[in-house]
């Protein structure tokens, strides 16, 4: 009795001498059993609970929360002590009560989920072909939801367990049953002569509870990709009629290239389209600006190549492929595996990108540890590099500084230092240097040059400014409507543009000298949603004739640029002249 572990008796014995082991691996259906009966009646009760009253709102929505907010408010423990008297200690009743007393906490996840589902396109679509209101929780809303139901089953099924654990060691569940709580139980009356017998059972439910919590993650997380690659593989198949040939044609392969952004569609999730059918390409050590006017989708683009689309937001279809992998369809893992050691990001303000309440140092500290680098010391050391890298004068008393202490031009260089931390391949600047002053903005874009050369970083660049293109870009990629309207290298926009909008921005461009009055562009880009059917540029453009409202126009290869315009040669004509 009451044997240390052993050869014979690996953890071993017990008051009446009897194996550990053996009586924990009999205990697991016991004990696994009582969970599970608890779990299933969460499930039971919870989801289809949760998705009447999300999915169908009004009266049902209300009376299933009120009445859900009330057993909340029911101490469960009061309650399943309740039920073990009444049913004279029986198991099956105390576990099915603890998960009714458990379910209005699903209830809420589920209704909140399924509400979020119900004004989805493809739910008003379904609704539209006629599918039963029945049909459309089950195929719809459940495969929607999944993921929130997995995690809430997972730490409800480490409550139960403990739960069960707790009344088989108060010996209230069928005491002569070796449930880990009734051997956790046995070993607390002889805790004088021997310890160790707690130690079995209580490691036992403390690693499965914490498997539980982890089991739920990664099956979201792992269901969440599955789900992302068919929506994309979806998207893109709905998206395939639209997309013109002549694009695709005119493409190069996003194998030769370290950023190629393919066909790419961002809709609201109400199904506005924002940008449409955007490609570009970005090689090592380039750097391409993307101009356009206010609204023309620059900042949504970029948002979607990095795959943080805000809420309300998502990527319909197409691809981003980084060193030819398609992040799109790889999901937001692709994406983590990419984000800060691939691509980083800089943004507009970098006030609002540091956390105030954080100093510099401890900023530059948080992206190192999660690159990897050991030591606090040498993450102190890479940190005063990447400050020195970034010309930061006084990087010591800089670290040490909060965001208030430093000036706009400095919070800049700080939120490039801790884009460089990772050492990205590509660095995505969405106006880097719009909140800064004139002197300011002109550090800054030398030092985003020099670190490109430096470093062999390749940059895009989201600019407003002409300027900007003129200086340190290679390519420029203009949008207009959320569509790309022309793609040319930098020196050629300026000399022979090939489509009218960008001549007409140039033309209005106040940094470039002309003689007599400013040139402006008449009316104002089109809100999504609103987009003509044809050229989306006609009704502003002093070249549209009939054809450019007619159908789509595609993106057309002339001999140095790409150009979504009909007219590209009655715009050289006139260029000449
Ligand atoms: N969260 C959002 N929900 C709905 N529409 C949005 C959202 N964010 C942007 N939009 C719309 O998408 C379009 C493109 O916006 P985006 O911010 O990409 O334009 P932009 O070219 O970057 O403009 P700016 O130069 O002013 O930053 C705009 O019409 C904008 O109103």
């Amino acid at each position: 009795m009451l044997q240390g572990p052993s050869a014979e008796h690996w953890l071993g014995t017990d008051t009446l001498g009897r194996d550990v082991l053996s009586r924990m691996l009999y205990g697991i259906s016991p004990t696994a059993s009582g969970a599970a009966q608890a779990l299933i009646v969460f499930l039971a009760l919870g989801i289809p609970l949760g998705v009447i009253a999300g999915y169908r709102g009004g009266l049902a929505d209300q009376v299933i929360s009120r009445v859900a907010d009330l057993a909340l408010s029911i101490p469960p423990i009061i309650i399943v002590l309740v039920v073990i008297v009444v049913s004279a200690g029986r198991p099956v009743a105390a576990m099915a009560s603890l998960g009714v007393l458990g379910a209005p906490g699903l209830i809420r996840v589920v209704r909140a989920a399924s509400a979020a589902v119900r004004d989805e396109l493809f739910v008003t679509a379904a609704k539209v072909s006629g599918v039963s209101q029945l049909r459309i929780m089950r195929t719809h809303v459940l495969r929607r939801i999944r993921g929130p139901v997995v995690v809430q089953a997972s730490l409800f099924g480490g409550v139960a367990l403990l739960f069960q654990a707790g009344l088989s060691f108060l010996g209230l569940l069928d005491p002569d049953r070796p449930t880990w709580g009734a051997i956790m139980g046995e070993a607390s009356t002889v805790i004088t002569q021997s310890q160790w017998l707690l130690i079995p059972p209580g490691v036992a439910i403390t690693l499965t509870v914490l498997a539980l919590g982890f089991l739920g993650d990664a099956v979201r997380d792992a269901s969440a990709d599955t789900d992302a690659v068919a929506t994309a593989k979806a998207s893109r198949e709905a998206a395939s009629p639209r997309t013109s040939t002549a694009t695709s044609a005119a493409l190069p392969d996003p194998s030769d290239y370290v950023l190629s952004v393919r066909e790419l569609h961002v809709h609201t999730t109400s199904g506005v389209p924002l940008i449409t059918d955007i490609s570009f390409d970005l090689a090592a050590g380039e750097t391409v600006g993307l101009v356009g006017e206010s609204g023309c989708g620059k900042s949504i683009t970029a948002l979607a190549v990095l795959g943080l689309t805000p809420g309300g937001i998502r990527i319909a279809g197409g691809g981003v492929y980084f060193d030819g992998t398609d992040l799109v369809a790889g999901g937001e893992a692709a994406y983590r595996r990419i984000r800060g050691s691939g691509l980083g990001y800089i943004s507009q303000d970098p006030m609002a990108a540091l956390d105030p309440v954080h100093t510099v140092g401890s900023h530059l500290n948080e992206v190192l540890k999660l690159r990897g680098v050991g030591s606090s010391a040498a993450r102190r050391e890479r940190a005063l590099e990447l400050l020195s890298q970034v010309h930061i004068a006084d990087p010591q008393r800089v670290l040490k500084s909060y965001p208030h202490q430093i000036s706009g031009g400095m919070a800049q260089r700080i939120s490039i230092a801790i884009a460089l931390a990772g050492r990205p391949r590509v660095l995505v600047a969405d106006e880097p240097t719009t909140a800064l002053d004139v002197t300011v903005q002109s550090e800054i874009l030398s030092l985003l040059h020099e670190l490109q050369e430096t470093t062999g970083l390749a940059l895009l660049l989201i600019t407003h400014d002409w300027g900007v293109v003129a200086d340190i870009c290679d390519r420029a990629v203009v949008m207009y409507a959320g569509d790309v309207v022309e793609v040319a290298p930098a020196h050629t926009v300026f000399t022979a543009p090939t489509h009218p909008y960008t001549a007409a921005l140039l033309a209005a461009d106040p940094s470039i000298e002309h003689s007599g009055r400013l040139p402006t562009l008449p009316g104002r880009v089109p809100a999504p949603g609103l987009w003509p059917q044809g050229c989306r540029f006609a009704a502003r453009c002093r070249l549209a004739t009939e054809a450019c409202s007619e159908a789509r126009v595609p993106l057309i290869k002339t001999s140095e640029a790409l150009s979504r315009c009909l007219h590209t040669d009655l715009l050289k004509l006139e260029k000449r002249a």
